[in-house]
């Protein structure tokens, strides 16, 4: 059978000379139809492990999606071949509407401008917000905009970091939903977070980050919550 969603092996994140993610003698499993938590404390490199898959940032190691190594490839070949990114602190143009954002990403990644206007029905309060500056948007109604300018390339892996930090619970609950479904339907999620809360509602395991390195992985949310907890009780003991 042929490999579906994503896999990284040996993959490494350096600032300068300090290392961020050091995942040396692991790999990375983010399967087809299942939702993969990765937790840790702030600075744990959750984002750097993100940015690496998706190749905004220099790293080594490999990465592969649907069992093709992209590791060469840039983000915009990424992205076209299927991986979506929200990254945290949503990125968008503040002055522009929410239309003209999901445009400048449709163009940039050359799909059909009709994918647009699916973005903008994705969520029923963003079509009415659509001619608004992004920018005068409620954080959730951002949030849901980058979540669904992610979707308009209909990703086969869908990398969120922080989705759900500091958001109103009723959005949550929408952006959780669409997360359920988005699984259900076959795409492989990622969910970086520092804690694992309401997240637990949705995921089906994952790992545990701590200082750049996978200090633990269960295929059972529960498991793992009580893995982190440990390792968290760890580090406050010494
Ligand atoms: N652009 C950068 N330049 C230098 N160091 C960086 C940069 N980005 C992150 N770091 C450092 O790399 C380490 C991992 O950071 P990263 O943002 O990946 O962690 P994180 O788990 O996502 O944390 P947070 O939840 O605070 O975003 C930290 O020590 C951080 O200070």
């Amino acid at each position: 059978m042929s490999e579906t969603g994503l896999r990284a092996t040996e993959l490494t994140v350096r600032y300068g000379r300090a290392s961020a993610l050091n995942l040396t003698g692991t790999e990375l499993r983010v399967p087809a139809g299942r939702v993969t938590l990765v937790v840790g404390p702030n600075g744990a490199g959750k984002s750097s492990l993100v940015l690496a898959l998706y190749g905004s940032v220099p790293s080594g190691g490999q990465v592969y999606l649907g069992g093709r190594d992209v590791s060469a490839l840039p983000t915009r070949v990424r992205a076209r071949s299927g991986l979506a990114l929200v990254p945290q602190g949503r990125q968008l143009f503040a002055r522009m509407s929410v239309r003209e954002n999901l445009m400048v990403s449709a163009e940039l990644l050359r799909l059909d401008p009709e994918r647009v206007e699916q973005a903008l029905d994705r969520f029923p309060i963003l079509r009415t917000r659509a001619s608004r500056p992004a920018g005068v948007l409620s954080g959730g109604e951002q949030q849901m905009m980058v979540v669904a300018r992610a979707l308009m390339t209909d990703p086969s892996v869908l990398l969120l970091d922080e989705m759900a930090t500091g958001l109103a619970p009723l959005i949550v609950d929408d952006l959780l939903r669409t997360v359920r479904e988005l699984a259900r339907s076959g795409t492989a999620v990622l969910l970086a977070a520092p804690t694992i809360g309401v997240l637990g509602q949705v995921a089906d395991g994952g790992v545990v980050l701590m200082r750049g390195r996978v200090v633990a992985e269960h295929d059972d949310v529960a498991e793992l919550d009580a893995a982190y907890q440990a390792a968290m009780g760890a580090i406050v003991e010494g």
